[in-house]
């Protein structure tokens, strides 16, 4: 029996275009900046996405982290949405590496309550200094929903008002672009640095990119050395990152409409799913006692995540077959009954 595997798009496998750049790629030694497949990627990465500089790293995680490291100085406080990333799974990160205070603003569907946004911007010499604001398109926790472009351009607008810059998780940005219909660098414009995956969506075995000026460059490797994050030849990654970055943007409204087919059979089968944040390639459904469920489902062939008591995470992506959709769900409708 195929195993259908929705627990992210991070399970996605490298391509046969993938494997045969990887294979022929150039190398060299990326800590002396000589390594020119990685050098490629990241002009292209900037390029790409209208910013004047990119930074080759391992994970997301290390990408938002750095920028972290690099915008905020100790006890000073970043504004996030609720339910960011970059507090909610980078496991006390903001608080290890820079020293930094998360404060979680309310955000339905992912979108900063905008008043809530200006009142968290601390002045008082009573208070932590408020250093950074950050968003996060597409919001994960909030079921891969997208913030429209212009809340981007009002949180910029707060920010700059404030003299604070801001930074972009844009782990899915390619995912929002796609749901807007807009080129990628629109995502991008504005913010002083943005995240982005390729070992999303994007299909690309490992790694991501921190887009951001040429000034914050030198920093900003700095801190990923610190990190352990100098990488050797590291072209035979980047290779595949490059064929992500051209091929991978092309494959997301199919992930996205096959999130859509599975939420609406979902409901069909009588959970609850908000469709209205059925945005882009994730459904979250509710789901009593969720973890045996999940595992009733895997042992049906089908792998999804449990999120607390109650809640079920499916993520589609590239390398799902067609009919994997309609045979999930009735591996789902089945797990189901064992319940009943
Ligand atoms: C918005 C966002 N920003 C950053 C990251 C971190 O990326 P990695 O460190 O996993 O490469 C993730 C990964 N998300 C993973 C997933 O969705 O399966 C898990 C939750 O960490 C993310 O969703």
């Amino acid at each position: 029996m195929r195993t259908i595997d929705l627990r992210s798009d991070t399970v996605t496998r490298p391509t046969p275009a993938m494997r045969r750049a990887m294979a022929e790629a150039e190398v060299g030694d990326d800590v002396y900046r000589e390594d020119p497949t990685v050098n490629r990627l990241e002009a292209l990465a900037a390029e790409t996405l209208g910013c004047e500089r990119a930074v080759f790293m391992p994970s997301g995680t290390m990408t938002n982290q750095v920028a972290l490291m690099v915008h905020l100085k100790r006890g000073a406080e970043v504004i996030a949405p609720e339910g960011a990333h970059i507090y909610e799974f980078e496991p006390g990160a903001i608080g290890v590496l820079s020293g930094g205070v998360p404060r979680l603003v309310p955000a339905p569907y992912g979108v900063p309550d905008l008043e809530a946004l200006r009142r968290a911007i601390h002045t008082s010499p009573h208070q932590a200094p408020t250093g950074l604001i950050a968003l996060e398109n597409t919001h994960n926790l909030a079921g891969g929903t997208v913030v429209p472009l212009e809340v981007q351009r009002k949180v910029q607008e707060i920010a700059r008002t404030a003299g604070l810059p801001t930074h972009l998780d844009g782990a899915r940005l390619f995912n929002a672009a796609t749901y807007l219909k807009v080129p990628a660098r629109e995502v991008a414009a504005g913010f002083d640095t943005v995240s982005v995956c390729l070992s999303k969506g994007l299909g690309a075995p490992v790694g991501s990119l921190l887009l951001l000026p040429k000034a914050l460059e030198p920093e900003a490797r700095r801190y990923r050395k610190m990190l352990g994050g100098g990488m050797r030849q590291a072209g035979v990654l980047a290779a595949a990152g490059i064929v992500a970055l051209q091929e991978g943007p092309a494959h997301l409204e199919r992930d996205h409409q096959m999130a859509r087919a599975l939420a609406e059979g979902l409901v069909r089968l009588g959970l609850g799913v908000d469709l209205k944040a059925v945005q882009t390639n994730m459904v979250y459904a509710r789901v009593p006692e969720a973890p045996r469920f999940v595992a009733r489902l895997a042992a049906l062939g089908v792998r999804a995540n449990a999120l607390g008591t109650d809640r079920v995470r499916f993520v589609t992506h590239r390398d799902l077959d067609d009919a994997d959709i309609p045979q999930a769900l009735e591996r789902i409708a089945q797990a189901l009954e064992r319940t009943s």
